[in-house]
């Protein structure tokens, strides 16, 4: 047997991975589209690879090319939102892995999920035992609560856009807070986004609420109808939760209160919904489970979702490979700067995915004043420093304020992958802040910036290994949160009185 050429790599796909249709496209951004995974209301998802994936399991992805608005206001809220939805803790929520929003047709890539659809579950096996249905409560539950710490409210969560896998459940289809009434859509919406209110997450709450009493009774929490029979129902407070275990019913029932006001908050419920599982276990009294444990309830309890059968598939790439691999698999998201390597088209080559880079949070002005850059005389050439974004004065021309850091301690490893933010306050202010101009063809190895949250690329030492270019980092610089670096200075001496350049920048991390 001949070795396998090294421009063919392998996927593991579904068996029977629909054809695509004549008229589909064969690439999407970086993407090479290997089958159709269907069609719903806000567009169609396919099936395609990541070629710098590293194992053929993870090459598999799923892109949708979104029914998106023209260009414009309502365009660039998808954008945002997309920029907030690829920020969110990917735990229990399906994020987008890279997008481009701005587009002719705007696309988004997600991990392939294996599951099965809540929905379908139920139909085929009737409502939950109080051990599944406890685990999917805090499950949907923590997934909201991530989504609202980035500030998105799903707005039309259902039983439908849950998916069950081997590690519990997920929810999906986050990237348009659509407002269908149509068939029994009115069951999951509060009355007052029924009446036409933004989505919320009060509303989202609500959704919790019928998604839960659906998932642990098997049946419509309003009652069958038409949808405005059912919002009516919805307004004044008529459901039927009967058969749902009685220490969630207070819960359930709160939540769906007509009142967004009266409803609990997510916190709320997840400490609710644990309390119970609590009671249920004989563990009062032992304190709230942490993270592991809702963890590892959550593989218990679902273990036995087996994901669906998937068979190799050899793909031939053509042109030339990427100069490095990382360590791990190159989860990007899309905001400005963000590499993707080309395949599919015959290109191997960079990317830029389109992103917000008008994010307030993310950009606010500061009022710190940065001093001139020390002198060569006075500086080391390497300094490990943090370049924080909301602190920058011109975020396209520069120069860079940077503030240089230290610490007492190594960082411990294995304790997962920190926000940027958690990371940065572990590193305490070494000197005043100064300025820098920063090469476009600085060498710049990224560990985090360049990365979906809890993917990191790091050699043993923590030091990053994705290879960028200055001119990246510099656009990280205008929308980003705070890093981490190691940066090295010119041996050139700066212009009387001007800023050093940075020619080397390496960002630190841990996981
Ligand atoms: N991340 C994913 N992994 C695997 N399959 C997916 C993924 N996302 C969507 N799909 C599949 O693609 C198909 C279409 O999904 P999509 O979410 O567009 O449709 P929908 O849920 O029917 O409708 P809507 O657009 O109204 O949300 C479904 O069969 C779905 O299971």
């Amino acid at each position: 047997m001949s070795p396998r050429s090294p421009r063919e790599i392998s996927v593991l796909v579904p068996e029977h991975l629909p054809p695509l249709y004549p008229d589909d496209p064969t690439r999407i951004g970086p993407y090479l589209v290997l089958g159709r995974l269907g069609q719903g209301a806000s567009g169609t998802v396919y099936a395609a690879v990541d070629a710098a994936s590293p194992t053929a399991g993870e090459r598999l992805v799923a892109v949708k090319v979104v029914k998106a608005p023209a260009p414009g206001p309502e365009r660039e809220a998808l954008v945002r939102r997309l920029t907030a939805l690829s920020q969110v803790d990917p735990a229990r929520v399906v994020v987008p892995l890279a997008f481009d929003g701005r587009a002719d047709r705007p696309w988004l890539a997600m991990p392939y999920m294996e599951g099965q659809r809540l929905s379908h579950f139920i139909t085929k096996r009737g409502g939950l035992g109080t051990g599944k249905l406890l685990a999917l409560a805090v499950g949907l539950a923590e997934g909201l609560s991530a989504l609202h710490a980035r500030g998105v409210a799903h707005g039309s969560l259902n039983h439908e856009r849950v998916l069950l896998e081997s590690h519990g459940p997920h929810i999906m289809d986050c990237a348009v807070a659509d407002a269908h009434t149509a068939g029994s859509g009115a069951t999951w919406m509060s009355p007052e986004r029924y009446r036409g209110a933004a989505a919320s997450p009060a509303a989202d709450v609500f959704a919790w609420g019928a998604v839960t009493a659906y998932a642990g009774t098997g049946r419509l929490p309003f009652g069958p109808g038409e949808p405005e029979e059912i919002a009516g129902r919805a307004a004044a407070g008529e459901h039927n939760l009967t058969g749902l275990p009685k220490g969630l019913v207070p819960l359930v029932s709160r939540s769906l209160d007509p009142d967004p006001d009266a409803r609990p908050s997510l916190n709320e419920v997840i400490g609710s919904v644990l309390a119970v599982w609590q009671r249920e276990n004989g563990r009062e009294g032992s304190g709230p489970p942490d993270r592991d444990e809702v963890a590892a309830l959550m593989e218990r309890e679902w273990r036995a979702v087996e994901p669906a059968q998937r068979v190799p598939r050899v793909i031939r790439l053509e042109g030339r490979p990427p100069r490095r691999l990382p360590r791990r698999a190159p989860i990007l998201v899309g905001a400005g700067v963000l590499a993707a390597v080309l395949v599919g088209a015959g290109v191997w080559g960079v990317v830029r995915l389109a992103g917000s880079s008008d994010d307030e949070a993310l950009v606010a002005g500061t009022e710190q004043e940065a001093s001139p850059s020390p002198s060569p005389e006075e500086a080391p050439r390497t300094l490990v420093v943090r370049f924080d974004p909301a602190e920058q004065e011109n975020v396209v021309e520069g120069p860079w304020v940077y503030t240089p850091v230290d610490r007492d301690d190594e960082p411990q490893r294995g304790q997962g992958v920190p926000t940027h933010q958690d990371w940065a306050a572990q590193w305490e202010e070494a000197g005043e802040p100064a300025s820098a101009v920063i090469d476009p063809e600085a060498e710049v190895l990224c560990a985090k910036f360049c990365a979906a949250p809890d993917h990191v690329f790091l050699d043993e030492e923590g030091r990053g290994t994705w290879e960028l270019t200055g001119r990246d980092f510099i656009d990280y610089l205008s929308w980003g949160p705070v890093v981490i670096v190691e940066v090295t200075f010119s041996e050139e001496e700066p212009a009387e009185g001007g800023p050093r350049e940075i020619v080397q920048v390496t960002e630190l991390f841990t996981d």
